[in-house]
């Protein structure tokens, strides 16, 4: 279990994280909502130690991460897929996913045969370059990169955007997927309110770097989330 309390957070001067807490099971999608800049990805980016943060606490398992490294997160089983993909462009789809190393042992280093049954496109492709997928294959490829590291806590942030309906489905349904496998707590950060309210196990609405409203599904309430998540 992934238990953030009380996280703090600033750019320079400037603080974006008021006492945000957060639990994330696994076996559940805990969605994380709300409106653009209010700090989600910052709150991600704490966890995957891509930023420090200022004060609070992250612990997984029972065990503290104690202002984690990006490769100490990753080692430690935090998975992120960034917004925007951050595929490497000019690299094979196999090397796109041979990225997702870097923090295994070598005995580990290899891509689990399910990866390609979650993503089949992938398997296909493995020779094209990051660059020439579409958006939805590319998004697929960052989650694919993501899971080769076999994490505890996958972070996904805004997997939905700017990619075709067919495609936000099948995403749905691979993201349902892990979850079901029961291993791997999955946090969502997203904005597409559908997508998310027919998906996810829990919500959490943050409003200027604090929970606003947060809650169980068949316990919150529509209404009052979205509310809360819209301009
Ligand atoms: N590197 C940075 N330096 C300074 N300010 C930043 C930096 N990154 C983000 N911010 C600011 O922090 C605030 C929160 O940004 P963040 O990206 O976490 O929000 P968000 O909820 O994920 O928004 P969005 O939905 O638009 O991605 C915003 O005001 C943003 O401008």
């Amino acid at each position: 279990m992934l238990i953030v309390d009380d996280l703090t957070l600033h750019y320079g001067q400037s603080q974006i994280l008021h006492g945000l807490s957060l639990t994330a099971e696994a076996g559940k999608v805990s969605a994380v909502m709300g409106t653009n800049g209010v700090g989600k990805t910052s709150l991600l980016k704490a966890i995957a130690g891509r930023h420090p943060y200022s004060g609070g606490t992250i612990t997984l398992d029972g065990k503290p991460l104690d202002h984690p490294t990006a490769f100490q997160a990753a080692r430690a089983g935090i998975a992120y897929v960034p917004q925007g993909r951050e595929i490497f462009p000019l690299m094979t789809v196999q090397e796109n996913l041979e990225a997702g190393f870097a923090c295994l042992d070598r005995t580990e280093r290899g891509v689990p045969e399910h990866i390609f049954e979650l993503f089949p496109i992938l398997k296909e492709f493995l020779n094209r370059r990051g660059g020439d997928l579409s958006g939805g294959q590319q998004q697929q490829l960052a989650i694919a990169r993501a899971l080769i590291t076999r994490p505890r806590v996958l972070l996904l942030d805004e997997p939905t955007e700017g990619i075709q309906p067919n495609i936000i489905q099948q995403i749905g349904r691979v993201i349902a997927q892990l979850r079901d496998q029961g291993e791997m707590a999955i946090v969502l950060v997203e904005q597409y309110f559908d997508f998310t309210w027919g998906l996810a196990d829990s919500f959490t609405a943050v409003t200027r770097g604090e929970v606003s409203l947060s809650g169980k599904a068949g316990e919150i309430d529509r209404e009052a989330l979205l509310s809360k998540v819209s301009i």
